[in-house]
């Protein structure tokens, strides 16, 4: 057993309470052996003076390869972006654009504290290489559309969703998880979700879809079924322990209600739901209802980056503002929503520092004019500091990011190449 010490920082407990403690971990289990005074104990030390050590933030909903289109098209409402500039654009996408793609997002997520994440996306294969070289942890889907396509090929993408989710679950040593993404219930026809759905539960596989992010995703279903896109979604079987949804924006009492019931968890995404102006999301309600609240940037390009300390700032202040009322979405639930909230959400084993908890860790440099004085670790995580903080990045017991430089991946040539892809990609969709 080789270990690593995380020594002479500060820790945020499960409980979000801050204390002076050193961290021992396992780095072959990729497990936490204890927290407390060790004094020089690791074979490896990892410097965290001045710095705290926290969970590893978790992005719960996001696409990681439009990095590539980050600033493609902006100023646009959701539909009229995917319609005219997005969707155009992907119609393009290569293999190998996806790759570079999604490099360049695990360099972005790494550098700001992000251990884990969960991707809706083309070229799986693509990814889960991307991921298992980057040191990362997360939970992957092929992205089902079928309008638009004839019944052969919208089967065809269907079950290529149900084929990488079982091609892919455990890879990486089990970082890479899986689960069937539909876009949404209003881009995948009925007789599909029908029968599909039951293969899925059949085979184990969890759920993962956009819901309710705009008006647009309720009028089709409600002039077709008479009813909200939430209890049409759970007639089909898509809620429960398994599902988690993105966004929840224009989710009413009842859709609440049916959430938490059937134990369904929303990823918010801020950022993306101001830039899009698709609405401001219930968060507080939804946690008052028991909802299981994770948060996620979504793409690159309608965030336009993949901060989510940045995310976390957007939270507790639309929040408020949803609520009008400044006491709504506290700092420490909007840490809970990026750490334990997101991990629950992606049926991830992670979101708490702790004795023989999964050894996943952003550490943040304290030592900065504008986290000064610290009255409270917990509000300066929300409301002051930025990704560019994260000094230290571990993964599974591996040390991702050392003093703000990835270990995994060559920052430099994966922008390069990045750029490249991006700028070739665009050229073809024009
Ligand atoms: C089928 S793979 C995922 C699909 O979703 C698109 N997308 C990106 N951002 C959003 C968003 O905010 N709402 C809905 N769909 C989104 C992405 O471009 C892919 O086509
Ligand atoms: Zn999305």
């Amino acid at each position: 057993m080789t270990t690593l010490e995380l020594s002479g920082g500060h820790v945020l407990r499960p409980d979000l309470t801050v204390e002076r403690a050193d961290v021992l971990v396992d780095q072959s289990a990729g497990e936490v052996l204890e927290v407390g005074a060790l004094a020089g104990t690791g074979d490896e030390m990892l410097d965290c003076s001045g710095s705290l050590v926290m969970p590893g933030l978790v992005n719960a909903h996001g696409h990681g390869a439009m990095t590539l289109l980050r600033g493609y098209a902006d100023d646009k409402p959701l539909e009229a972006w995917l319609e005219e500039d997005i969707w155009p654009a992907e119609a393009e996408l290569e293999a190998g654009d996806v790759g570079a793609g999604t490099r360049l997002a695990a360099v972005e997520m790494l550098r700001s504290g992000t251990t884990a994440f969960v991707d809706m996306y083309f070229q799986v294969d693509e990814v889960v290489d991307a991921v298992t070289e980057a040191g990362l942890r997360a939970r992957v889907g092929h992205g089902v559309v079928t309008v638009g396509k004839d019944d052969e090929a919208a089967r065809a993408d269907f079950e290529e969703s149900l084929a990488v989710a079982e091609r892919h679950d455990g890879a990486a040593d089990g970082r890479v998880r899986t689960a069937v993404m539909p876009h949404a219930p209003h881009t995948v026809g009925t007789e599909f979700f029908e029968a599909f759905v039951p293969r899925v539960h059949e085979a184990g596989i969890p759920l993962h879809f956009h819901l309710n992010e705009t008006p647009a995703y309720l009028d089709p279903i409600e002039a077709e079924y008479g009813e909200r896109p939430t209890v049409y979604a759970d007639d089909l079987g898509l809620l429960g322990e398994d599902s988690w949804v993105a966004h929840g924006v224009h989710v009413d009492d009842s859709e609440i209600e049916l959430l938490a019931e059937t134990g369904t968890s929303v990823v918010h995404c801020p950022a993306s739901n101001m830039k899009l102006a698709s609405g401001m999301a219930p968060v507080q309600e939804l946690l008052d209802a028991g909802v299981m609240v994770g948060l996620g940037t979504d793409g690159a390009a309608s965030n336009n980056d993949l901060d989510l300390f940045d995310e976390m700032r957007d939270a507790a202040m639309v929040g408020k503002l949803a609520a009008e009322d400044a006491s709504a979405v506290a700092a420490p639930d909007v840490v809970r929503m990026a750490t334990e909230g997101s991990a629950a959400a992606a049926g991830l084993p992670v979101g708490r520092v702790e004795a023989g908890g999964v050894a996943d860790f952003a550490v943040v440099d304290f030592e900065q004019p504008h986290l000064t004085p610290t009255h409270d670790f917990v509000s300066h995580l929300v409301y002051a500091a930025r990704g560019s903080d994260v000094r230290h990045t571990i993964c599974d017991g591996a040390v991702l990011v050392r003093d703000g430089t990835v270990t995994t991946l060559d920052e430099d040539a994966v922008r390069e190449s990045a750029s490249e892809h991006a700028t070739a990609l665009v050229d073809r969709a024009n």
